[in-house]
Formats: structure tokens, sequence, C-alpha cells
């Protein structure tokens, strides 16, 4: 489409009104006309100016304003941009922008298209654009960096080096098979084109080799709180997240759906989980909720299997309730904290996520202590709580999922009252270093999201195949073509159409 042909676009780019100022942006041929339609005299080049924003058919005046104007192509969208901040009242944006709707040529912007355009025109790559997508997503410092440094280039600047190299590559075999039957062309030009590929290939292997650590970081740890019913599981939850996210009743079964709650522990995300208590049930409502639980638990980072300490209350327990604390028996209570989470970490070989045990509701064990010999026992000296019981032999039916235990690998266990909140910080400062721990190092992860490690599995398919080729130059060819198309729709470079959509799809109008 020719420039002239082009819609000029405008939208609010700022939060919901009311606000102290709003923002509204013009992007496109006719950004400077629409200034002088509301009677604005377009400013110098970046510099604000002062604005009366009138309406272009009554003349009256909406707002005084601040204008900016960025002519293109040095601009955000790469086009002629202009920029009223106004105040930010509802019926003030209204008629700046039922104005704007007025001027010839002039149409508002569908979700995302400032950036579709910066993107069109250049100004991104689409990996810097997902960049610019995570970073006004980012919740915590940790996602906050690594979108930044993805919105900055990181993936797409060397996707585009290993795209220059392929076609380097690419050029090598081509001159050989153009020039096969020409006796003064060197024989050896396949050879560097394997040198090539093969370097990629590891360069490329070695990124898709992290532990899907970025892509960890973008979604956050995360933890499930699971366990019997009236343990006190939402009860911890709430205390958590220092609000009433979740119901909370003395009945058991009282949680079905999985309540979520996100979390910043110094920077790094987490997706806390509250879950509904796992037992046997008639009650087909629960029976879902129970199957919910055990999808999400299993699924999850780090599950904090939460026990009522005391055991399980007269006629609460149901047929399939289990309790795995029991008293009596001298093995030593092993304490939590954040010295003892020294081990925490993704378990490397391990099935199923990573267990604590928490025992709730230490206040209804009257008053207690630890012993010399590291036991939970009562002023009395005998022991209240037994807490290392090896969980496999306990765990009954109900907590298997597709046959397997969800819970094994326990690293650590915790004596707490959600209810008091005594214990609790132990517990958040021992899983605020596990989440360091478990992510740590992903704000160096490349990939960030499925479609990078798709693209980049096709990529290093290709380069892998090639190498496997021997004499065979036009197959050879094929492959590091193939391998080249991929990591160009990596950037956004070629063949992309069909992808564009489902990206700009997740961003705001305005952006
Ligand atoms: N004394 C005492 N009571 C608690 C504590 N934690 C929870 N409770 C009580 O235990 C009961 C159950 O708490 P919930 O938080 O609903 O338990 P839950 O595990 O979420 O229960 P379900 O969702 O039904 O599985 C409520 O009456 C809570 O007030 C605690 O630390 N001490
Ligand atoms: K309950
Ligand atoms: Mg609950």
């Amino acid at each position: 489409m020719s420039d002239d042909l082009r819609p000029t676009i405008f939208a609010l780019s700022s939060g919901r009104v009311p606000a102290a100022i709003a923002v509204i942006r013009i992007s496109g041929p006719r950004a400077g006309d629409a200034l002088t339609a509301l009677g604005v005299k377009t400013p110098e080049p970046r510099k604000a100016g002062l604005a009366r924003v009138r309406d272009p058919q009554s003349g009256e005046i909406i707002d005084e304003a601040l204008a900016l104007w960025f002519p293109g192509p040095n601009s955000e969208t790469g086009e002629h941009v202009a920029e009223l901040q106004l105040h930010g009242g509802r019926a003030v944006v209204a008629a700046t922008l039922a104005a704007l709707g007025k001027i010839e040529g002039l149409r508002p912007a569908e979700a995302g298209e400032f950036t579709r355009r910066a993107f069109e025109n250049g100004k991104l790559d689409l990996t810097a654009v997902e960049g610019l997508a995570d970073l006004v997503g980012a919740e915590t410092e940790a996602q906050r960096r690594q979108a930044f440094r993805q919105m900055k280039g990181a993936l797409g600047r060397r996707a585009e080096t290993w795209r220059e190299r392929l076609i380097q590559a690419l050029a090598l075999v081509e001159a050989r098979i153009d020039f096969s039957d020409e006796g003064d062309v060197p024989e050896d030009l396949v050879r560097p084109a394997l040198e090539i590929a093969r370097t990629l290939a590891a360069e490329i292997g070695g990124a898709l080799n992290d532990g899907t650590r970025g892509e960890r970081l973008r979604e956050g740890l995360v933890v499930a709180i699971a366990g019997p019913p009236n343990a006190g599981k939402s009860t911890l939850l709430n205390r958590i997240a220092r609000r009433e996210a979740a119901i909370v009743s003395p009945y058991a079964g009282t949680t079905r759906d999985v309540i979520e709650v996100h979390l910043d522990l110094d920077g790094w995300p987490v997706t806390l989980l509250d879950t509904a208590g796992i037992r046997e049930t008639d009650d087909p409502v629960e029976m879902e909720g129970v199957r919910r639980a055990q999808d999400r638990a299993a699924g999850a980072d780090l599950v904090l299997w939460v026990e009522d300490a005391g055991g399980p209350q007269a006629g609460e327990g149901g047929p399939g309730n289990t309790t795995m604390v029991q008293r009596g028996d001298g093995v030593p209570f092993r304490p939590g904290g954040a010295a003892g989470a020294a081990s925490a970490g993704p378990g490397a070989g391990q099935n199923g996520p990573i267990s604590w045990r928490v025992h709730n509701k230490a206040d209804l064990l009257g008053h207690f202590k630890r012993n010399d010999f590291g036991f939970i026992t009562n002023l009395n000296n005998e022991s209240v709580l037994l807490s290392n019981e090896p969980l496999k032999n306990v765990v009954n039916q109900s907590l298997l999922h597709n046959n397997e235990p969800i819970i094994e690998n326990i690293e650590h266990e915790f004596i707490i009252s959600a209810g008091t909140g005594e214990g609790v910080d132990a517990l958040l400062r021992a899983l605020t270093d596990f989440t360091a721990k478990f992510l740590a190092g992903t704000e160096s992860g490349l990939i960030t999201r499925e479609r990078h490690r798709l693209v980049l599995s096709q990529v290093y398919q290709a380069l892998t195949r090639a190498l496997s080729l021997t004499g065979q130059e036009d197959l050879l060819a094929e492959e590091l073509r193939t391998a080249a198309a991929a990591l160009g729709r990596l950037t956004g470079r070629v063949d992309v159409e069909d992808i564009l959509d489902v990206i700009f799809r997740d961003f705001c109008i305005g952006k």
C-alpha cells in the first residue's frame, strides 16, 4: 500500500481513564494534518509544545494539552507520530478521540497496530515485538530484565547472525552445484559449508538444551498447595498472598476450583495455587476438584503438602483421608528454613515435583519445643509430631496421578500455623531461596517462548539432516535452505503472515 493510502491510526495509549494524564498517539502519513485539524500548531520535533485542542467542526476548545511531534522515519513506528498529553478525564479523552475520528484519513487503531507498523517498517523484529509484549506484562524484576533483553534483540540478533552464516554455507554448496562440470572449481566447497553447519548445529543445540529456563522465567515458578481436606491450605494461601483470595471454612471440601495468586519473591515470579483437599468422595463436584488438584500438583515445580499437625479432626476425615503425621514414634523432625533449602533445585533426574511437608495448625498442639534430639515435643517432653515417615509407603490411592505418586522427593518439613502466622516467615524464606535457585540463570535464557523453541528445533533438525548427507549436494542445499527459512520466520524476515496475527493479538489497543 502506498504511503498516502495507508490510514493514519490513533488510540489512547496510556492506561484506564480517569487518570491524571492521558496520552493519545497518532501514527501515519496524516498525523501532522491531524494536529492541524485539531487547531494545534505542530511543535518542533521531539520537543513538547503547549496545545489547545479544538473540535475540528465546532472549534470549541476541548482541553489544554501538551503535543509532541516525531517525524518519520525516526519514530517508534517509522511513520509520522504525534502525541497528545491531555488531562485524563473520561469526557476529555472521549471528545478528543471523537474529534480525531472526524478527520479524513484517520481511524482508531486495532490492538497492537502501532507495534505492528513498527515491525513492518523494520523498527523491531518479531522476537523484539514479543519482548515488548513481555515487558508490558512483566510482574517482577527478573521478568522485566529478561523481557528488556529480548526487546533489545538478545535472540533476534543471534538468529540473524546464524542466518547469515547459513546463507554463506548455502552459497558455497550452490557454487559447487553450479560449477560441478567445470574442472577448475575447487573440490572443497562442501567441506567448509559442512563445517559451518556443524558449528551452527552445536550452537543452536546448546541454546535449545537450556532446561526451558527462559520460558520458566516468563511463566514463573509454579507452587501448588495440596493435601487432605481442612488442613488449612486456603488459610495458608491467604496468609502468603496477604488477602482473602480463597474461601476458608471449617467444612472439609470447601475449595473446589484451583485458586491462583501471583507472588513476587525478591524479584522472582511465583504462581501459588490453592487446590481442593484430596480425598475419596462421592460428590461429583468435589471429585472434579480433586482431579484438578491432583493434576495441578503433578504439574507444579514444587508441592507444599499441607497437613493438620494434630491429625485429622474427628468427623472430618473421609474414608480416603490420610494422615501422614503420627505421634509418639521417635523419628527426628527435620526442620525447614532458609539454611536447609540449600539443596533446592530443579530436581534433575527425579520424577514428579519436589514436595515439602508443611505441618499446619501448630497452635493447636499447645506449647511445643524441639528437644535435644530434634523431636518436637510438648512441654512434658512427649513427642507430639513425627514427620519423617518415608512418604511413598503411606501414599494411598487418592494421592496417585496416572498411577504415579504425586508426592515424593520430600526435601523439607515445616511446622507452622497458617492461622496465627507462626512459622510462615521461615517457610516463605525457604520458598524465596528455592525460587531464586530454581530460576537462577534463567535470565540468560535466549529462548523465552514455545514459538522460539519450535522454530529452532526445526533449524536444528534440518542441520542434523544436512550433516548426515554425503555427496548429495542438492539435498544438502535444500536442508540449508530449510534451516535459513526457519530462522527467517523466527525474526519475521520471511513468510510470517500467518503468525503475525497470533503475536499481535496479545497486544492491547494503543500499543
Ligand atoms: N487453629 C487453627 N486453625 C486453622 C489453621 N489453619 C486453618 N485453620 C482452620 O481450619 C479450617 C479449614 O481451613 P481451610 O483453610 O479452609 O482448609 P483447606 O485445607 O483449604 O480445606 P479444604 O479446601 O476444604 O480442603 C478453618 O476453620 C480454618 O480456620 C491454623 O493454623 N490453626
Ligand atoms: K475447609
Ligand atoms: Mg481450601
